[in-house]
């Protein structure tokens, strides 16, 4: 299976490096179309073909995926949807681009897909979205199983799509400000900066580790640690009283 990347940037050199990683899809079959010189060594650095001609790439793929910056997918569309094979399955991972809009750059008659990772695709635990549109169930599968080594995959209705890109896209850079301001109380309780990150960041695993293997509901978990009249419930509650609830669901409503 041939799979060409147009653009090498944050996403699409993640998921390009983390396909090759996967090793689902030899690195010689892979092709990153990038515009820049230092974009190109560094993906030949990983073993993938590289190239900034996107027609001769986008011809021979059987999977094409899109990772510009969304304003530049319609231009990169329409300049390759003439190349491309009518088997190939064509994906977009840009926030924002509907399958309509993609239907009007390749026309309806393409295997066409929404796919949503997010930065975690580098260590192989990304949380990636797909939506299907005018592909058979044996070509989402196909699609699915190239991210399937990339971490947890979901196959969503289009309706859900920008929510969970909120919640698992946009939301590990949430995670990441929670993961700063926790350091930032850390260092005023006299932690260092550096043990302060580790001991966050572990803390966070262990959090969704549970969550993860038990299914259990957060407040489930939280009731464990919140001793009456111990120190857990006068944090929570101080934080409350500053917002956080409400802080982090206006912000995943104003993703969008
Ligand atoms: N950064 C993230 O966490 C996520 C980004 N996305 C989506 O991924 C897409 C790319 O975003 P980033 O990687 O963050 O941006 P980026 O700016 O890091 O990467 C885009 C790359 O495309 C290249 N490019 C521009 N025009 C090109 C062309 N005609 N041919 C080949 N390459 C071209 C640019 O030089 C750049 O390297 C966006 O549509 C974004 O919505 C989706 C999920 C998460
Ligand atoms: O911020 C953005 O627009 C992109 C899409 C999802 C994550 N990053």
């Amino acid at each position: 299976m041939k799979v060409t990347v147009i653009g090498a940037g944050n996403m699409g050199g993640a998921m390009i490096r983390g396909l090759v990683a996967g090793g689902r899809v030899a690195a010689g079959d892979i092709t990153a179309v990038a515009v820049h010189d230092k974009t190109l060594n560094a993906m030949r650095e990983v073993g993938v073909q590289a190239t900034t001609d996107a027609v001769a790439a986008a011809k021979t793929a059987d999977v094409v995926l899109l990772a510009v910056k969304p304003w530049l997918v319609e231009g990169t569309a329409r300049q390759i949807a003439g190349a491309v094979k009518d088997s190939a399955l064509i994906g977009s991972v840009a926030a924002g681009i509907g399958l309509a809009d993609l239907v009007s750059y390749f026309g309806g008659d393409k295997p066409l897909f929404r796919i949503m990772p997010n930065t975690a695709v580098t260590v192989g635990e990304s949380m990636t979205f797909v939506t299907a549109g005018g592909a058979t169930p044996e070509q989402t599968r196909t699609m699915i199983s190239l991210f399937e080594p990339l971490g947890k995959v979901m196959e969503v209705p289009e309706k859900q799509f920008d929510g969970c890109m909120a919640l698992a896209s946009c939301g590990i850079a949430y995670a990441l400000r929670y993961v700063r301001a926790a350091m930032e109380g850390g260092i005023e309780l006299g932690i260092p900066p550096q043990m302060a990150q580790t001991v966050v960041a572990q803390t966070l695993k262990g959090a969704a580790e549970i969550l993860l293997r038990t299914g259990n509901h957060p407040e489930a978990e939280i009731d464990k640690v919140t001793t009456p009249g111990g120190i857990t419930i006068k944090g929570l509650n101080a934080m409350e009283a500053n917002g956080f609830t409400r802080a982090v669901i206006e912000g995943l409503k104003a993703s969008k």
